[in-house]
Parts: C-alpha cells; sequence; structure tokens
C-alpha cells in the first residue's frame, strides 16, 4: 500500500478551481518533487494535505487512514510535518531548545519547557548530528544563518516523528553550498522518511528527485523521471505558456 493516496482531490476559492481533481500515489521513503508553472496549485496541494486548507471534494489517505475531517495538528500526530518558507523556529531560544519545543507536541512553548524540561537529549543530539547542527546546539537560532535555520526546522520535524514531510521551496535564498549541504541532507534521509518538495530549481529538483509530478492549473499534466520530464512536450509547452 502506497503510503499517500490522494484521489480525485479538488478545492475551489470563489469560483476558481486552485487544485482540479487530482490523483496522486506517494511511496513509502521516496522523494517526490512537485513542479509546475506560478498558480499551478502547488502550495495549496500541500496545504491539503497537512490540513491547513480543507478540500471542497475527494480522498487523501495517509498510511490508510482517511485524513477528511481531521484538523491540522491531528494530522501532525499522525506523522505528517510541513516545513513553510518562512521557518518558525523561536528565535530568541537555543536551538536544544527549539526541538524540546517541537519535541513536546504540547501547544505553547514556555509550558512545553518547563513541563518537559529539557527534553529527549539523545534524540536531539542524534537528530541534531544529522541535519548538521551539532556544534550549535547552545546558540540562539536568531543567530544561525539562513540555511542553519532551515536544517533546524527539519530537525524539529525529524524529533516529532514526522514521517512524511512536506516542504516548499527549502532552497530558496540558500548559498550555493548551503543547497549543496540540503541535497546531501535530502538524499540521508531517503528511506526513512518521505518528502514531497515543492521547488523551481532544476539542478536541485535533478539531484534529489526519485519521481516528479508536474501540476498545471490545478490539475496533473504529467509525471515520470527527471529525464521523462525534461522530455515530455507537454511539460515544455506549460512552462512556455507562463
Ligand atoms: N487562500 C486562497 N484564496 C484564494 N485563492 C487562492 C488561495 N490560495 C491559493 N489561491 C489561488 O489558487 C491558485 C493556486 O495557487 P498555489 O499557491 O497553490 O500555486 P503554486 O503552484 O504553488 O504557485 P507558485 O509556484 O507561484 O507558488 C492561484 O491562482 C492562487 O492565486
Amino acid at each position: 500500500m502506497a503510503q499517500l493516496q490522494i484521489q480525485n482531490l479538488h478545492v475551489e476559492f470563489g469560483g476558481l478551481r486552485a487544485v482540479d481533481n487530482l490523483d496522486l500515489t506517494v511511496e513509502e521513503g521516496e522523494i517526490l518533487c512537485l513542479l509546475g508553472p506560478n498558480g499551478a496549485g502547488k502550495s495549496t496541494t500541500l496545504d491539503l494535505i497537512c490540513g491547513k486548507t480543507q478540500p471542497t471534494g475527494g480522498s487523501i489517505r495517509f498510511q490508510g487512514t482517511e485524513l477528511s475531517g481531521l484538523l491540522e495538528y491531528e494530522r501532525a500526530r499522525c506523522g505528517i510535518g510541513r516545513k513553510f518558507q518562512v521557518p518558525s523556529v523561536y528565535k530568541e531560544l537555543t536551538v536544544a531548545e527549539n526541538l524540546s519545543v517541537a519535541q513536546s507536541r504540547h501547544p505553547g512553548m514556555w509550558r512545553a519547557l518547563f513541563t518537559f524540561g529539557r527534553g529527549d537529549t539523545a534524540t536531539q543530539r542524534r537528530v541534531l548530528e544529522r541535519v548538521g547542527l551539532a556544534e550549535k546546539a547552545g546558540v540562539k537560532a536568531g543567530n544561525l544563518s539562513h540555511g542553519e535555520t532551515q536544517w533546524l526546522e527539519i530537525a524539529m520535524l525529524l524529533t516529532q516523528d514526522s514521517q512524511l514531510i512536506l516542504m516548499d521551496e527549502p532552497t530558496a535564498g540558500m548559498t550555493i553550498q548551503e543547497t549543496e549541504k540540503t541535497a546531501d541532507l535530502f538524499r540521508q534521509l531517503r528511506g526513512s522518511h518521505t518528502l514531497i518538495i515543492v521547488e523551481h530549481d532544476m539542478s536541485f529538483v535533478r539531484r534529489v528527485a526519485d519521481r516528479i509530478v508536474v501540476m498545471n492549473r490545478g490539475a496533473k499534466l504529467a509525471e515520470g523521471s527527471v529525464e521523462e520530464i525534461e522530455n515530455n512536450a507537454a511539460v515544455k509547452t506549460a512552462y512556455l505558456g507562463h
């Protein structure tokens, strides 16, 4: 059984079908890149999966469970994590304290810190090593570079046991070195986590994607390997049209 099964999903905003009868299947542990011209419905698709937006109709099943009707935090508890373009870290807290807040899964950062103290430090160390921030545990999040802040946010999702991680342009604003490190991190997460990434940077997509789905006008236009998509005439036309 696929980890994520989307069938006939649609949502309308004032008469506009931002996502239009979308069918999408994602296997456990794969890296799926979601491409498409501006306004194709990519971010809205992530919003529908994580519960930020409720669909007009259709079905989203995660590990066999229908997500319709579940709120955003309930989906997070099921193992779905969303990383937004603007990082949602607590700048006044250290890297380790941010992980404690993420680990607690309780609303409210102060309650989390006072109730759970420093959290599960062994897990924190393991996760920080994984994302390359082991040396920064005591540094305030506000003093991290842009790339480091993005990795901290990914670390927060890893400590919450997010099995499926949804990301919107994770490399936007990163230096070349940071982008390369992010590609390495994603390749290392492959297999143990499922990633759905909205990304415009084709050189990054080539480095990380197991599979690509191209959306246009809310619907799926094409899917396949990087090579298949780069040679797909309908995809070229959709991009040139924009
Ligand atoms: N909350 C909303 N209310 C009204 N319209 C919306 C809302 N969210 C998205 N839209 C519209 O839905 C369409 C799809 O938007 P979406 O952001 O999903 O596209 P995208 O493929 O992610 O584009 P981009 O690459 O530019 O971010 C657009 O026409 C957008 O204006």
